[in-house]
Formats: C-alpha cells, structure tokens, sequence
C-alpha cells in the first residue's frame, strides 16, 4: 500500500494531456463484449477500473489484449459466456452494472453482483431494475446479487423517475438487441452516453437523440466489431483546472473537448481566474485574490457532481464566503472532516457545504472516496511553503486519475509516492 505526498506551495505551470474518459471507459468496455466480431478502443485511460473490468472481462471468456499503441485495447468476445458473476471482481467497481445490461441484451440472462465503487452515499439501482423489467426481464435479487431472465426483449417506452447516466445507459444497452422500438424518456444528457451510443451504432446498433432526453433505439438481431476512439476525460480535465486556479499557475488542459467543461469554466471566470479558450485546450491562468461564489452541482450541462469535492478545495482560496450545493448526490461530503483536518473553515449543512476562505495547513488525511482524494491533492497543492500533506486511501484515486503524479511533475508540483508502514 502506498501514500500520496505533496509538498504544496508551487504554482502549477506548462501543459497536461488528459487521457480518455473513466466514465465512458467504463461503459464502452461491457458494450464492446455484445459485439459478436472483435472491438479496438482507442484512448483507454490507465485506470485501475479499466484493469479490473479487463479481468472480468477475462473471466467471462473474452479475449483481451493491448494492442501496438499503449493506449488501444481489442476485445474478442466472440467465444464468450454469460458465465454467473454474483462475487468477486464486479463488487470492486461502480460501473459492473454496466455487465447486466451488456449480457441481458446478447445473451438474455446475466447474474451480476451488486456493484461496488464510491459509496459516499446509497447509490440505488431501481431505475436500471425498472429498465430492465419494461424490456421484459425477469430479475430476481439473490443476495448481494441481480439474476436477469429473458426469453426475448421487447422494445418499449421507459421513462426514468430521476435522470440517471448509469440506468440510461444500461437500458441503451439491452434495448439495441431487444425487438422493435425502445423510447428513454427523461434520458441523462452526459456525453459519456453520446459516446457509449456512437460505438453502439457502429456495432450496427439504431440509436437517435443521444444527448437528448429522449432517446429511440431500434433494436437489431446482432451486433458485429468496429474500432472507436474515447471522448476526453471532462473530469479529469475540470480536476486540473481547478489545480491550476488553485495554485495561481498557468496551466493548459490539453486534449480536451472544451464544451464539456464550461460549467467550470464560468465558475472559475466568475470567481477571477482568466481563461483562455482553444479548439482543442483550455487555459487557466489563476489569480491572487478570487471572489467567493455559489455553484451548484447539477446533472450535464450543469457543474459536475463530480467536481464538486475538488471545487470545494478551490473555494477555500477565495476571501470571503461561498456556498456549494450538490443536487445530484446530497450527501457528498467525505472530503469536508479532511479538509478541515488542513485547517478548512467549512461547515455542512443539508445538501450545501458552507466554505470560509483561508489558508490550509499540512496534515495526514485519508481519501474516502475517489473524488474526496481528488479534493485532497488539489488541498494539498495549496499548502504553503512546502508544507507536506500525506494522503492515503490511494486505491480510489487510481480509480480515476491516469499518471496523476507524472502529470503533476511535470506541472512543477513536489510530489511522490511513498510506502505504508504499517506499524
Ligand atoms: C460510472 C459512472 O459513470 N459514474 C458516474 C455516474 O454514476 P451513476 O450512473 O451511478 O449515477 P446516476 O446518474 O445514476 O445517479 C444520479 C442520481 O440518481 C439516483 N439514482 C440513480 C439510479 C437509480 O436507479 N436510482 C436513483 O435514485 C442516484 O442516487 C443519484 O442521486 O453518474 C454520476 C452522476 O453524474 C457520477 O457521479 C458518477 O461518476
Ligand atoms: C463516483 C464516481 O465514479 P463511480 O460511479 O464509478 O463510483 C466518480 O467518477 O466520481
């Protein structure tokens, strides 16, 4: 086991390349396994939940490779089975759910254990559940497990009770090999789905209005290899913005699809950051003194719940008070004991983090959560003088942050890996 250490204090500055996106990874990886041909992913991100998904992967038959490049994967699922998974690898992430939708839709039955993954608050999976029963699935919760039945898949009209990314694409999912037509009503509008939709339609898939919140599948009778490359991990991207706002440095956040972030980037505008716009890149040139603001995080193409817990460390930096709401996750807060462990004036209260601006200290702090480790190094990044912060819990930051600490060097920030001991 390993801990992350930081010694703050030093702007940010020159350029990141930020890999493909975790999110979309997560997706395409169990949309590839209905492919009856082999699929090549470019712009896979270094990610462990991209290394354990392979692994599943594995297990249930398919054949998976890196290809030349270090960032392509091929997968051959042509001799792969819906073999029962109710332990094991799939507890270890979030997004396995995506193998019931994948295997429901080729093979008309898939048992999946319940996912694991960040649990900062109970993460229910009814929606998918619904999604799946209106298909005409049978599903049976045994144990910490969901078995799914299904003589055929019918086409159907869903509409979703909360806008979910994860039930939207699991219904995206079974319903392309169902028969006839599928509506998502009340859809999710994140462009993970858009891309997951892309590698489905080139798979021969009927997807329109990906994006949208309405999305019509037709269903086909098979679904052959194709080759597609990731969207721009957004964040990531929004991550190393902030990290540059934080530090008043002067970063460009590289490879990217601007539009995906300008939530971020009219919150960091508003708050005093210059920002500077390309096709392909975002400049953040950070500022000494920043203006409190509110944000609230929202479902896309509103401020990311998943930004929030770094953005709650950016707003530590301003000189007066600021509100953070998130609306999507109420209760995302296990990054606010941590920060004010540094010395964080921060208050939560219901759904809202209340955050005075000051100055953080060093200390030795624990990731909870992916995001919550994410809000710690951007914290620790701001640290005067060199002062050193230790982070652990690690395993959740490399669920999301492909070479974080060779990025980060090559920013100008100290930073390095250093064994537990564990005495
Ligand atoms: C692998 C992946 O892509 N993870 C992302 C995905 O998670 P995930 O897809 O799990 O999140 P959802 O979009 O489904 O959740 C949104 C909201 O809907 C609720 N809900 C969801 C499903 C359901 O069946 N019932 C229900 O009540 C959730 O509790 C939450 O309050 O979107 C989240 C919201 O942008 C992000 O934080 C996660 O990083
Ligand atoms: C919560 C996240 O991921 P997951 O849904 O995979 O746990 C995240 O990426 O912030």
């Amino acid at each position: 086991m390993e801990k992350l250490m930081i010694a703050g204090g030093r702007p940010l500055r020159g350029t990141v390349q930020i890999s493909g996106a975790k999110n979309s990874a997560v997706a395409l990886l169990p949309a590839s396994l209905m492919a009856e041909t082999p699929v090549l992913l470019d712009n896979l991100p270094h990610l462990s939940d991209v290394e354990t998904l392979n692994d599943i992967m594995r297990e249930l038959g398919a054949v998976v490779t890196w290809e030349g490049s270090e960032d392509t994967l091929r997968i051959d699922a042509s001799a792969m089975k819906p073999i029962p998974m109710p332990n094991g690898n799939v507890k270890k992430l979030r997004a396995s759910y995506y193998l019931m939708g994948a295997l429901l839709g080729r093979f008309g039955e898939a048992v999946i254990g319940l996912p694991g993954g960040c649990n900062f608050e109970p993460r229910p999976i009814d929606q998918h559940i619904k999604g799946f029963e209106a298909l005409g699935a049978r599903v049976y919760h045994e144990g910490g497990a969901i078995r799914l039945q299904a003589k055929e898949l019918r086409g159907a009209r869903i509409y979703l009770d909360v806008v979910s990314v994860g039930a939207t694409i699991n219904i995206m999912l079974a319903a392309s090999r169902a028969k006839g037509l599928t509506l998502i009503e009340n859809a999710a509008k994140e462009p993970e789905i858009i891309d997951v939709a892309t590698l489905l339609n080139a798979m021969g898939a009927r997807i329109k209005g990906a994006g949208t919140e309405t999305i019509r599948i037709e269903g086909v009778d098979s679904l052959h290899g194709c080759r597609h490359s990731i969207i721009p991990d957004r964040i990531q991207a929004g991550t190393y913005m902030i990290m540059a706002a934080a530090t008043r440095g002067d970063v460009v956040v590289d490879n990217i699809i601007p539009k995906h972030l300008e939530a971020v980037t009219a919150k960091l505008q508003e708050m005093g950051a210059h920002i500077y716009e390309m096709d392909e890149s975002i400049r953040v040139v950070g500022q000494p003194i920043y203006q409190p603001v509110d944000v609230k995080a929202l479902v896309y193409p509103g401020f990311a719940t998943d930004l929030q817990s770094p953005m709650t460390s950016l707003l530590t930096q301003t000189n007066g008070t600021s509100v953070l709401t998130d609306h999507v996750y109420n209760h995302r807060f296990k990054h606010v004991p941590e920060l004010v462990r540094m010395g964080a004036k921060i208050k939560v209260e219901g759904r809202s983090a209340v955050i005075e601006g000051g100055m953080l200290s060093p200390a030795k702090v624990k990731a909870a959560d992916l995001r919550a480790g994410a809000a710690l190094v951007v914290a620790a990044l701001t640290v005067p003088n060199g002062g050193v912060t230790e982070i652990t819990g690690l395993e959740y930051i490399d669920r999301g942050y492909d070479r974080l600490v060779e990025n980060l060097r090559k920013l100008g920030a100290e930073v390095w890996r250093e064994p537990v001991r564990l005495d």
